[in-house]
């Protein structure tokens, strides 16, 4: 059975459409979702979660149906959830606002509250940091307190919203294990713009662009749709859909390749900026 099931959903704000006629099946594995800025991946995700109901098609999640009062309790509590915003009480202390989210997930007896508390806090490396004032911790420590309080109860499925956004390389690796080895082995789905992300954590990933599905697959399967169409020049090449400039010096190519260039192997980031359309010459030199 599938953790999430889209059939058909669409989603429209104003005359904006956010989601068209989107068909998804997200199995137990961890699954990226990348796409642009505006491609719809939050409205996805908040749909995911229970926050935001379609306005056409059918959603399941965990087997239940989210439009119905009783099944949306039920999933709640076997999700755990990082907005894109995370919306912290500053003057909290990590300690107290994990619990408070605990208290809000019904975890009510107080005793086995706490140890819970403890556990998630100890998971993402918090626990020297328990009683300090959230507006007191790093950026990354707070990225680590939203995934705390997502995976109380050991939710069955994780959704997490850029989560990897704003950390430093080291933060992002760390972030990445937390979630790659998550003793549960829940069903992760992320959304983010980082390729590198992908094919570090994601057995599959799912391109999301204008509010559809533009590819579905492997990370491996994704830089496959690239072959060919990847190549190397000590100079700029006009002939190129998207070029820019590599920390080596040399421009590195993508589009309808000359004969007369050499392909090289493409990666995760080549095919989606192929997949994506993205210009990104303005930042090439
Ligand atoms: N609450 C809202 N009211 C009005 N328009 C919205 C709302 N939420 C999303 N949109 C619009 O829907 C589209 C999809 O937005 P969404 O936030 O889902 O994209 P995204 O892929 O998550 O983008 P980003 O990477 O910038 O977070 C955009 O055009 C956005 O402006």
């Amino acid at each position: 059975m599938s953790s999430l099931s889209l059939e058909n959903v669409g989603k429209k704000f104003g005359s904006t459409p956010a989601l068209a006629g989107v068909r998804l099946e997200v199995e137990p594995s961890v699954t990226g979702l990348l796409g642009p800025n505006g491609a719809g991946k939050t409205t996805l995700l908040r749909m995911a979660a229970t926050v935001l109901a379609p306005d056409s098609g059918r959603i399941r999640i965990l087997g239940r149906d989210p439009a119905h009062p009783h099944e949306r309790v039920e999933i709640r509590r076997r999700l755990g959830y990082v907005p894109q915003e995370p919306g912290f009480y500053r003057n909290f202390t990590a300690f107290d606002f994990v619990d408070y989210v605990a208290v809000l997930k019904d975890i009510a007896e107080r005793r086995r509250r706490h140890d819970e508390v403890r556990k998630v806090l100890d998971y993402v490396g918090l626990r020297d940091h328990a009683h300090q004032r959230i507006k007191a911790l790093s950026g990354g420590m707070r990225q680590r307190l939203a995934l705390a309080q997502a995976l109380l109860g050991d939710p069955e499925l994780l959704i997490l919203d850029e989560a990897t956004a704003g950390l430093d390389p080291e933060q992002r690796l760390r972030f990445r294990e937390m979630i790659s080895v998550l003793p549960q082995r829940p069903t992760v789905l992320i959304s983010t713009h980082q390729t590198d992300d992908v094919s570090a954590l994601c057995q599959r990933v799912v391109v999301l662009i204008a509010g559809t599905i533009r590819f579905d697959g492997t990370p491996a399967e994704l830089a496959a749709t690239a072959s060919d169409r990847v190549w190397v020049d000590a100079d700029r090449d006009e002939r190129a859909a998207v070029s820019w400039r590599t920390s080596a010096g040399q421009f590195r190519h993508i589009g309808e390749r000359p004969a007369d260039a050499q392909s090289v192997t493409p990666t995760v980031d080549d095919a989606y900026l192929l997949l994506s359309g993205a210009d990104i010459s303005a930042r090439s030199s």
